[in-house]
């Protein structure tokens, strides 16, 4: 694929947000995702939602809660909510078989739970993210800070390299206070499997594998968006 710059990566970024936001409609429970092209979403819903929308939405984020609020956005406690008519959200990586890899802004946790709970879990993204297999981005594993060492040595008995996630020479700390372990295995031949080996390992909260959780991948290609389902 070939590489786009800045300006044309965020209009596609745009034009997914709008395509997917479509579908949202009055009365509608929503998910709401979080990193650079969730926000164009948000920004999306938001703007119907002071022309008159009615919904209510939980959000993946802190950061995404207060962008949702100052829109006038009614926010709701994810911890108990059973159902969710549609969620939008971005990724670090797709395959055409709806497997992601996901974290890149350090909110997996909740996104996991966000499109586990969603009728419709719609991804949206620009072309970069389109790849033939996963792996190229590392997948962000979330541990609890005590387990630490333990997931990050298990991480290495699965073959990956893990690298502590920093802000400011700081360990990155999340919105469920934990920490990420960017974990590099490579270009990943069964996902699926991967996915399977991580959920067992005890003090891992959550990882960036989103495996079987899409509904369909909103991808804009130029003036086009192409749907993955
Ligand atoms: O998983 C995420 C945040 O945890 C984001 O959806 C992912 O990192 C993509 O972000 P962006 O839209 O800024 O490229």
């Amino acid at each position: 694929m070939k590489p786009i710059d800045k300006n044309e990566q965020d209009a596609e970024k745009l034009a997914a947000a709008r395509a997917a936001v479509a579908f949202v409609k009055d009365g509608d429970f929503v998910g709401l995702g979080t990193g650079s092209t969730a926000t164009f979403a948000i920004k999306e819903i938001g703007e119907r939602v002071k022309a008159g929308l009615k919904i209510k939405a939980v959000a993946s984020s802190l950061k995404t809660a207060e962008l949702a609020q100052s829109y006038g956005i009614e926010i709701l406690d994810l911890g108990h909510v059973s159902s969710l008519d549609i969620s939008i959200d971005g990724a670090d990586e797709f395959t055409e078989d709806l497997n992601l890899i996901k974290g890149g802004g350090g909110a997996l946790f909740r996104e996991k739970i966000i499109a586990s709970l969603s009728k419709n879990a719609i991804v949206i993204t620009d072309t970069s993210k389109k790849v033939k297999q996963l792996g190229a981005f590392t997948v962000p594993v979330e541990v609890i800070p005590l387990a630490y060492q333990y997931v990050f040595d298990q991480i290495a008995l699965l073959g990956g390299k893990g690298k502590l996630r920093e802000t400011n020479g700081k360990a990155f700390i999340t919105d469920n206070g934990n920490y990420i372990i960017d974990a590099d295995f490579g270009l990943i031949a069964a996902p699926a499997v991967l996915a399977q080996s991580l959920n067992q390992i005890d003090g891992l909260l959550a990882h960036g594998l989103f495996i079987g959780l899409t509904s369909k991948v909103m991808m804009s290609q130029g003036n086009h968006i192409i749907i993955f389902d």
